[in-house]
């Protein structure tokens, strides 16, 4: 089974038995690989060339999840016994591979959908890419909400003279050697290219507008993620982040000192309540205690050669890297959202 048949006429119009799925990230091969068991066919549509594109050409050289690899594992085969607790990037992207490889899954490359319209007279979804379309009765949508970076539009960055990148470009601190990099955000993206940074002699300047948790990503030898999930399966969820916080502020001493002020809902509630994550701290905190990461207020403003802070602080840049995260893409192409018949899968 695995791939769909494909029926293909002469004006490009692809009839798909079994649905579409579009992105060949961990959720859209998750969900071919279900289907595949089940005995149902699907068709992957890939904007990239590859599977798993944010993993394989957006991420840094560096990056380990940081969750323990039992909870990043896809149903129906697990990670090979050899990974470590926390695989690197790496060992993930080649996992992938050999899922699809497993399950025959075969994306269609290349296909970066453009319009997703559903039918309601004839009952399908008509999929269309720059060179196809493709129909089927049903819609999956696995794009992920890390399709786009966010690319924040703060005053003077056009003037500025150095380099200015987002996440998603930075490969290592290797090309900001004995620069002061302006990192603009401190989610867990600008936590840990501020720690890399620090380790090629580079000076990173944390831009922290708000509030944030910072967790440590193990509590006495147990991932605090893997914690988390276990109380909450017994105790209510106030209980359980009062219990993280404590043991937080005990692990890690009280952020707010150097700068990282915690919100006011804990945690868990802040990711139920905004979609907000933690950031599991693996090693920037203590950088940031011995100042070799500085954390600053909001930017006001960006000049030629440096920037301007809410608090009145002027420093010289050479570099600014934006931490500022992603978007979904969904918005673009998918006007309607049918909920009955078309099916919203994230990671
Ligand atoms: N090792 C791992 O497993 C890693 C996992 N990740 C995951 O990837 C996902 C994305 O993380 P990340 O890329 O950090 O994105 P996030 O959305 O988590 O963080 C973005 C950060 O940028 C800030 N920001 C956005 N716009 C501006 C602005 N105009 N000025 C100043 N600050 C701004 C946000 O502040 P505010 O809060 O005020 O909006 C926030 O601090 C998360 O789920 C994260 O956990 C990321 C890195 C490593
Ligand atoms: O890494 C992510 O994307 C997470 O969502 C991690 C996370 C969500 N809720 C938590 C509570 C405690 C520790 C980690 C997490």
């Amino acid at each position: 089974m695995g791939s769909s048949k494909l029926h293909q006429n002469d004006a490009n119009c692809v009839w798909v038995d079994g649905p579409i799925i579009v992105g060949a990230g961990p959720s859209g091969l998750a969900t071919s690989a279900c289907l595949t068991q089940q005995g149902v066919p699907s068709l992957i549509l890939e904007k990239s060339d590859c599977l798993a594109s944010l993993w394989q050409l957006r991420t840094y050289d560096r990056l380990k999840l940081h969750l323990p690899k039992q909870f990043c594992e896809l149903p129906l085969l697990g990670f090979p016994h050899n990974f470590p607790k926390y695989p690197n990037k790496h060992q993930f992207i080649s996992y992938l591979e050999s899922y699809a490889g497993h399950f025959s899954i075969q994306p269609r490359f290349n296909q970066a959908v453009q319009n997703a319209d559903y039918d309601h007279i004839l009952g399908f979804w008509r999929v269309k890419t720059q060179d196809s379309e493709y129909i089927s009765r049903w819609l999956i949508v696995a794009t992920g909400e890390h399709a786009e970076p966010v690319i924040p539009d703060i005053p003077g960055i056009n003037k500025f003279n150095g380099s200015v990148v987002h996440t998603s470009s930075y490969k290592s601190g290797s090309e900001f050697k004995n620069q002061r990099v302006l990192v603009i955000g401190c989610g867990n993206s600008g936590m840990e290219v501020s720690l890399d940074l620090c380790r090629y002699n580079a000076i990173p300047h944390m831009v922290v507008r708000n509030t944030v948790h910072v967790l440590p990503r193990e509590m006495f030898g147990f991932s605090t993620f893997g914690i988390a999930m276990a109380l909450i399966k017994w105790f209510p969820l106030w209980l359980v982040d009062k219990f993280l916080l404590l043991v937080a502020n005990f692990i890690l001493g009280n952020t707010d000192q150097v700068g990282l002020r915690r919100p006011k809902a804990g945690p868990i509630e802040l990711k139920n309540v905004t979609g907000k994550t933690p950031v599991l701290d693996v090693g920037a905190l203590s950088q940031i205690k011995s100042g070799e990461i500085k954390v600053m207020e909001g930017v006001k403003e960006i000049t030629g050669n440096g920037a301007k802070f809410m608090d009145g602080q002027e420093k010289e840049i050479d570099s600014i890297i934006l931490a500022t995260g992603y978007k979904s893409n969904v918005p673009t192409w998918l006007k309607v959202i049918t909920m009955s018949c078309c099916i919203l899968f994230s990671f």
